[in-house]
Order: structure tokens, then C-alpha cells, then sequence
């Protein structure tokens, strides 16, 4: 062996051993946090806070050491199953319209998924510390996406000007879409809790990245408190007027619409382009899988506000209605229920 080749090999065992020792320690971690029986995977565990499975919490970690925000990074950021897929297209397609031909948008050949990577749950999954410029599609801003709670945060995505845009959607019909997803990656060699079980979990907080009420109160908080840093967007409301939510998120990422642009229908080819019906439809998302083998066709199932009323019973709703209310208390935020 030459020296480049020995100080490889060593450089391969310390890293070895490092990883080694850091398994260790997460384990150790592990053992002392709060456990509960999850509603697909055996455990979750209370860390920080909120929810998460042993397998996020080695990469939720990595990303909590080693990202390092750039002011003009954009960050989405949302609650499981708020409309992640559509905020994702909607950020991308906004920001970056410059940069591609109006016809030639890549989420005609790209899942949203794949344009704007998970940061705990991809990411930093296989290497803590890859050159992130590498993983974006382009730079300068770089848009990634996150379902951490605003409090887990990497400390420099609150020291620096990044922004954060933030997604949120009224708890029933979260419930409800995350219970069929749930139901769609089902184990087969795996019951699922009954709805009845999965409801009173969820009420109880215990879902992945829950409570679902802290997730949301707190980076509402923070908009509240600092507009500039976190733009709060409901599914709801883009659902009733994608048109002028649209306007609002390009001012806030600094990119408005020009006059122009607006004339020459730019704002509603980008909301067709990131419709539930035209991505639901393109082959790029009806096949294959993502980087945690979860199908990219079970990100779209019916894109509709009120789908609740099919599934939950009058005491769910009562008691949940119960819930909304008193989490949100004093808050200032409302939900729309239905259109
Ligand atoms: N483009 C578009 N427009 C409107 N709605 C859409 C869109 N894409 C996905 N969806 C619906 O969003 C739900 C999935 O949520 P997420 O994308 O947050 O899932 S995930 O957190 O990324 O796993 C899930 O909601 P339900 O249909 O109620 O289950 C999807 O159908």
C-alpha cells in the first residue's frame, strides 16, 4: 500500500469508528426517550418535543449539527400531509420561472419530491455532511423542505435572513389523508390501529412529527411575530384563490410577478402546471418510488378540502371541533372546515 492508498484505509476505520460510536450514543438516546406504540412502525419516540421513528432520528439529528442556512436559502416547511407535494411544485415553479422555458417546467419530468428534497428524511440520510449545492437543482436561492417543528430547527435557519414558507391544512382533513396513507404502505404482515384507535392517537398528539397543534402553533407564532421570515399558507386558501396566493408567495421569496407576466398568464399556467389534477396525471408520478421506497402515485389521492365528511363519525367531529377549539384559543388562527 502507498501512503495515499494507508491514509485512505485509515481515514475509511476512523470514519468506521466514528459511526460506530455515534450508533452507540443514538441508541443510548434512544432508550431514555418516551416511547409509544406508532400507527405504522412499531415505535415512535418523543424527542424534542414531538414524535419521530428511531430510523429519523439518526439523519433529524445530522441535519440539526451540520446545516448551515444561507440568507437567500428558502425553506418549505409543513406538518405531514398539509399539502407538502403541492407546495413543494407551487415554491419551485415560482421561484425558479426564470430559469427554465414556460413549457419546459422540470415537474413535467420530476416528482416535487425530487425537485425539493426532504432535508431529514433524504438529505441527511446517508451522508450528514454532503455539499448541499450538489442535491439542489439550482442555487442561489436553494429551496428545500422540511416537516421539523420550527423549535427543532438548525439554529442558524433562525440566525440567518433564510426564509420559510410554511403550509398548513385543518386537522380533519390531515387525519384523514394521513390514515389512508398510512392504510396505502400498510406492512402486510402488519395490522393497522382501527380508525377509532388512530383518531384517539392522533387527538393525543402521537403521530409522526406531532402534536400536530404545537407543529403549527409554532411557526405560526413566528410569523405572527416576523412576517419576513415564515409566510403562513392554509391548503384551504389555496384550494378557494390559487391566483392571489400565488402573488403573496412570489412577494414574499422576493420574486413578485411583473406586470407583464401577469398579462401573459404566468400565474395561472404555474397553478395548472402544479394542480392536484395535472401532476395526479403525469407519468412521472404515477411510477416508480421515492428515497424512502414510498410510491410517488400515494402522494396524490383525491387534492380535496372537506374529505373528512366521508369518514369521521358526529362524536369525532365533536370531539375534535372540541379540540381545534381549545388548542387555538387566543391564538388567532382559524381553520375552514369545508369550502
Ligand atoms: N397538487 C396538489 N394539489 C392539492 N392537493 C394535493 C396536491 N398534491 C397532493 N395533494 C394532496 O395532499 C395530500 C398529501 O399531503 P403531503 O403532500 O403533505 O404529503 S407528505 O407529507 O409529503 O407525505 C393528499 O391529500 P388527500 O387527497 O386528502 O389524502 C394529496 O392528495
Amino acid at each position: 500500500m502507498d501512503t495515499a492508498e494507508i491514509s485512505k484505509a485509515k481515514l475509511v476505520s476512523l470514519t468506521q469508528d466514528a459511526e460506530k460510536s455515534w450508533d452507540d450514543e443514538l441508541q443510548q438516546l434512544v432508550e431514555t426517550l418516551p416511547r409509544e406504540q406508532g400507527w405504522r412502525v412499531s415505535n415512535l419516540y418523543l424527542y424534542q418535543g414531538f414524535w419521530c421513528t428511531a430510523l429519523t432520528l439518526k439523519p433529524l439529528i445530522s441535519f440539526q449539527t451540520h446545516f448551515q442556512a444561507f440568507d437567500s436559502d428558502v425553506i418549505v416547511a409543513t406538518f405531514p400531509k398539509c399539502g407538502t407535494t403541492w407546495l413543494k411544485a407551487l415554491t419551485f415553479s415560482t421561484l425558479y420561472r426564470d430559469r427554465f422555458a414556460r413549457d419546459e417546467n422540470p415537474l413535467l419530468a420530476s416528482t416535487p419530491h425530487q425537485l425539493v428534497r426532504f432535508l431529514e428524511q433524504d438529505v441527511y440520510v446517508n451522508n450528514p455532511c454532503q455539499d448541499l449545492d450538489d442535491i439542489c437543482v439550482y442555487n442561489k436561492p436553494r429551496l428545500f423542505s422540511t416537516h421539523v417543528p420550527y423549535a427543532s430547527l438548525p439554529t442558524s435557519i433562525e440566525d440567518s435572513r433564510s426564509k420559510i414558507v410554511y403550509l398548513c391544512r385543518n386537522p380533519m382533513d390531515m387525519f384523514v389523508s394521513l390514515w389512508h396513507f398510512a392504510e396505502k404502505l400498510r406492512d402486510e404482515n402488519k395490522e393497522l390501529p382501527s380508525l377509532d384507535e388512530a383518531f384517539d392517537k392522533s387527538c393525543r398528539g402521537i403521530h409522526v412529527f406531532g402534536p400536530f397543534f404545537d407543529h403549527v402553533l409554532g411557526y405560526w407564532k413566528v410569523a405572527q411575530e416576523n412576517p419576513d421570515k415564515i409566510l403562513f399558507l392554509k391548503y384551504e386558501d389555496l384550494k378557494e384563490d390559487i391566483s392571489s396566493q400565488l402573488k403573496q408567495l412570489a412577494v414574499f421569496l422576493r420574486v413578485p410577478f411583473t406586470e407583464d407576466e401577469e398579462e401573459q398568464g404566468v400565474v395561472e399556467e404555474i397553478a395548472k402546471v402544479c394542480s392536484f389534477e395535472n401532476l395526479k396525471e403525469l407519468e412521472v408520478n404515477k411510477k416508480g418510488l421515492d428515497v424512502i421506497r414510498i410510491p410517488h402515485k400515494d402522494f396524490f389521492r383525491k387534492g380535496k378540502v372537506g374529505d373528512w365528511k366521508n369518514y369521521l363519525t358526529p362524536s369525532m367531529v365533536e370531539h375534535l371541533q372540541k379540540l381545534i377549539q381549545q388548542k387555538l384559543e387566543n391564538s388567532g388562527l382559524t381553520f375552514k372546515l369545508s369550502l
